[in-house]
Order: C-alpha cells, then structure tokens, then sequence
C-alpha cells in the first residue's frame, strides 16, 4: 500500500528527507506544505504536490504519517493546523522540541521524535527516533519503513537520547564540512595552491570515509596504518592526539550541542 506523507516545512532537511523518500522503489505519495515559492518548486520538481500553507492540503487528503520539519522556534505556532490529522502519526524533526510541547500541540496523537541528518539525501543519513505510548506497532514499523533507505537508524529508549545524538549525528555533518575547510586551509597555509588544496583536502575526507567503511578494521587500526614510527603522521598527531587534544575539543563541541537542544526544548 503506498504510504501517504504530508511534510512540513521542505527546507534543508525537509528536502533531503524527501529526496530520500522519492527515491525508494515504493516511493509514498507527499504533499508538501512549504510557503517559500523557490522551495515548493524544487519539491515538485521531486514528484510531490506542494501548497503554501495547510489550507491547500487537498480535501480528503489522509496523511499516514505527518513530518513536522520546521525551525523549533515556529513550532507551536504551526502545530494547531496538523491536529486535526491525528488519525496518523506525527513524526517531528525539530531540535529540542519535546514531546510533551509536541502533545501541547497536537493534543492525544502518536508522536515520534526523530533526528535525521542531510546525508540522508543520499541514502546515508542517521537517524535516531522515539515514540510516544500512542504509537501503535503498525506505526513503528512504518516509520522504520520511511527511514530505513535513507540511513541507519537507531530507536531510542529514552527522549534525552534525541537531544543526544542530535548532537552527534544530527549536527555531524556540518563538523565534518568544517573539517574539510580546516584541512584546505591548512593546505594553504604551508603553500599548496588554493585549487589543490582544496581538492586534496575534500578528496582525502571522502578516501578516508570511504575506507573506514569498506575496511574490516576499525579507526583506530587504519589511523594506525597510516602513521610510520618517527614519520610525517606521528608528527601531526603528537599535535592533535597530544593531551587528548582533538578529543576534548570534539566532547566540548558536542556538550555545546547538547547543551542547545536541551535549551530549545525549554523555550
Ligand atoms: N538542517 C539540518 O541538518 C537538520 C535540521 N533538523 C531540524 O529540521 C528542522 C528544519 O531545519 P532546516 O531544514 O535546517 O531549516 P530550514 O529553514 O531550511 O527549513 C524550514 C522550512 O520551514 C518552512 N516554514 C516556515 N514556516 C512554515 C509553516 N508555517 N508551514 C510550513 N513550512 C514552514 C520554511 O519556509 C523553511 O523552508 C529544524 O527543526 C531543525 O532542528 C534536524 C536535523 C538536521
Ligand atoms: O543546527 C540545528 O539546530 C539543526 C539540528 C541538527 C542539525 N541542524
């Protein structure tokens, strides 16, 4: 039976869910609601029907599954006009926002909360996801139906754990980007040309990804692999690895990431 999804909001993460969505060989039927013309063109462009606000939901149009996928800050302004679909399941992305401001808003409905990331755009994302006592086994399935081409995903006991992982592989993402423009900049600053550095700096992330991935051993073993005793790599590590350096700084980043989701869900 094809799965029938209302999304809304198709901003950076909408899109890449529903990019993920409308590559799946039983791809759902969607309907986007998303006010920003330029964006409703590019989820149509994706095989969905986009309108501009929850008025224009077709009449008759019985979402299994509402994705709420806008800034945390506009969601108890815009929760009111998806009540009424309660007959299916709300599955909300937002950073922070709780359950119980989620049901504030939605009043007695199945409610999950998840955290996806951009990489599922291209079947490589990760999610994480819990659900509230509402949601039926059926429901849990479906939604495991929704995500699992898109990425790995893992279901979450606890509600903390979303603000959790939101902080790891929701945000990762971005500290991986980061990460390249830091390795460029580098590059540029002992004197490789500004195209090659970036290139070598973008490549080698993808190089490495890939061989973490495709290669039975594990980080640390590769890492290994790579550093020749008294060689260039030991040199650099001593910097990075030195006083536990490079792990401290990502736990402060991470403690800050979650220290934010845990705020945006008091707001
Ligand atoms: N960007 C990311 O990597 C991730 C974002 N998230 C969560 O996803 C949600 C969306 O984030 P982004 O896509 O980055 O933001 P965004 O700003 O790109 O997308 C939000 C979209 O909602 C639309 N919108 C505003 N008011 C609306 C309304 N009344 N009805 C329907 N749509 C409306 C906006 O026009 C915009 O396109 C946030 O809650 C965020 O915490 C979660 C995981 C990763
Ligand atoms: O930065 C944010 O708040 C959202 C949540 C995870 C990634 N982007």
């Amino acid at each position: 039976m094809t799965i029938r999804l209302l999304l809304v909001g198709c901003g950076n993460m909408g899109h890449a869910m529903l990019a993920g969505w409308m590559k799946m060989a039983d791809a759902p039927e969607v309907v986007v609601v998303e006010p920003a013309a330029p964006l409703r063109e590019r989820a149509e462009a994706t095989g969905a029907l986009a309108v501009a606000d929850h008025s224009g939901i077709p009449e008759g149009f019985a979402p299994d599954v509402t994705i709420l996928a806008v800034k945390p800050q506009m969601m108890e302004q815009v929760l009111p006009g998806y009540a009424r679909f309660r007959d299916g399941c709300f599955v909300s992305i937002a950073a922070g926002t709780t359950m119980a401001a989620l049901a504030r808003g939605l009043g007695e409905a199945a409610i999950v909360r998840c955290m996806p990331n951009t990489p599922a755009a291209i079947g490589r994302g990760v999610f994480g996801f819990t659900a509230n006592a509402a949601v039926t086994a059926e429901q849990r399935a479906l939604v495991r139906r929704l995500l699992e081409p898109s990425g790995r995903v893992f279901e979450l006991d606890d509600e903390t754990m979303i603000d959790r992982i939101t902080a790891v592989s929701g945000s990762g993402p971005a500290y991986l980007f980061h990460f390249i423009e830091a390795l460029a900049d580098a590059a540029r600053a002992i004197g490789l040309p500004d195209d090659v550095a970036t290139e070598a700096a973008r490549q080698t992330v993808f190089g490495a990804a890939a061989l973490a991935e495709a290669a039975p051993e594990d980080a640390a073993a590769l890492r290994r692999a790579v550093t020749s005793p008294g060689g260039t790599t030991a040199a650099a590590l001593d910097v990075l690895m030195g006083e536990d350096r490079l792990t401290r700084l990502m736990t402060e980043a991470v403690r800050a990431a979650f220290a934010r989701a845990e705020e945006l869900g008091k707001q």
